[in-house]
């Protein structure tokens, strides 16, 4: 496949960024797209809002898989690029339009030069939230498909054009969401004595739980805590009577995941009895961390320096997460940053992955998932 065509694939799928769950134009244009492919030996499901495409082999004796994610984000797109997003507050910040257009690529080629052995192609839903991953993997759909080995990669803005940084091991962490509403009592501005205002509850809880990283998780150890949205009251004359905050909270084990937790709910309690009010709390979707199986991955590693397809970089564990954790969990596998090289980190609203990495995985990828003989015993 040409890199110009490639190019505009990649556009295309920039333009329509959805939610999770609601990458209805998504699939729609990924299912347009492989029927103009050749059809031999391709075989197509859809499960939910994803695509599972087959592209089956000659003489296969096992089947690996590529996944790629599909959803957007709830930003204000600030590229200034002509393909930037035509979905108003939304945008691919996070490279899934790039992810998308490596799977096209792969399946693309593999769909006119069949492989020996079988390559599945998961373009899953709900990466950002809520989820996809665990619910695809348990569905008959997949389960039907089942390979035997599965891989995904990420764009990483740091690394230049060429680099790919991964490791054995942790390269993710465990996530959680956190959704709380503070409830107390509204009120006139004048009478604070006759309220109990959500405003400074909700300030004194986002303060108080700055020290939990710092003063209860061992200084050897990593976890997270991040507010991303917080809204309360109506005017700026009316106390208010409920706060919410939203986050999302990172640790590399499930001990200090739940620690986190213990203490998050300490504080909350210690705000309920401090302020007079109640709390909803809610800890929404929950990632299993990414878990590179250290044989595939030092096998994966040595094939590119081997043939010098690409500078790897063993990078350390991120606290990003990553759905592709539970594939992990239950499939071998692994995910490795793809260097695409852009100012702007994931999630900002200028982020813009040189259109170049593409190539780069694909130099990578089509050999890799075309020789047999590197993977061993799956
Ligand atoms: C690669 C990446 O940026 N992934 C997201 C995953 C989000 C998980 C969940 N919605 C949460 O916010 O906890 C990330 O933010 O790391």
């Amino acid at each position: 496949m040409d890199a110009v065509r490639l190019a505009s694939v990649r556009q295309a799928f920039h333009q329509i960024p959805e939610l999770g769950f609601e990458e209805h134009q998504t699939q729609a244009l990924l299912l347009s797209l492989i029927s103009e492919l050749p059809q031999t030996h391709l075989q197509v499901t859809t499960w939910r809002t994803g695509v599972l495409a087959l592209v089956r082999g000659s003489a296969p004796t096992r089947r690996i898989a590529y996944r790629a994610d599909m959803d957007g984000l709830p930003i204000r797109e600030e590229t200034g690029v002509p393909f930037a997003s035509t979905h108003d507050g939304m945008m691919h910040a996070c490279g899934h339009d790039v992810h998308m257009t490596i799977g096209y690529g792969l399946l693309s080629h593999f769909a006119t030069n069949q492989p020996v052995d079988d390559i599945l192609f998961v373009f899953q839903p709900a990466e950002e939230g809520p989820g996809g991953a665990l619910p695809m993997l348990a569905s008959d759909e997949f389960q039907a498909l089942r390979p035997d080995a599965i891989f995904a990669l990420h764009v990483q803005p740091d690394l230049a054009v060429g680099q790919i940084g991964l490791r054995p091991g942790i390269l993710f962490a465990n996530t959680s969401e956190l959704f709380i509403d503070l409830i107390g009592r509204g009120g006139h501005a004048a009478f604070p004595h006759r309220a109990n205002d959500m405003v400074v509850a909700g300030a004194q809880f986002i303060g108080a739980i700055q020290s939990i990283v710092s003063r209860n998780i061992d200084p050897l150890d990593s976890a997270v805590i991040t507010i991303g949205r917080l809204e309360a009251g109506t005017k700026q004359n009316i106390i208010a009577e409920q706060a919410r905050i939203e986050g999302t909270i990172r640790a590399l084990s499930n001990d200090t995941m739940g620690l986190v937790k213990q203490r998050i709910e300490s504080v909350l309690d210690g705000i309920a009895r401090m302020f007079d009010c109640t709390y909803a709390l809610d800890y929404g979707a929950n990632y299993y961390q990414v878990w590179n199986e250290e044989r595939l991955t030092e096998g994966f590693i040595s094939f590119i320096e081997t043939r010098s397809l690409a500078r790897v970089e063993r990078v350390p564990t991120a606290m990003t997460g990553e759905d592709f954790g539970y594939f992990l969990r239950d499939i071998p596998g692994f995910l490795f940053w793809l260097g695409a090289e852009t100012p702007y980190g994931l999630h900002h609203a200028k982020m813009l992955p040189n259109q170049a990495c593409v190539e780069v995985a694909l130099k990578v990828l089509i050999p890799y998932f075309t020789e047999r003989g590197y993977l061993g015993a799956l």
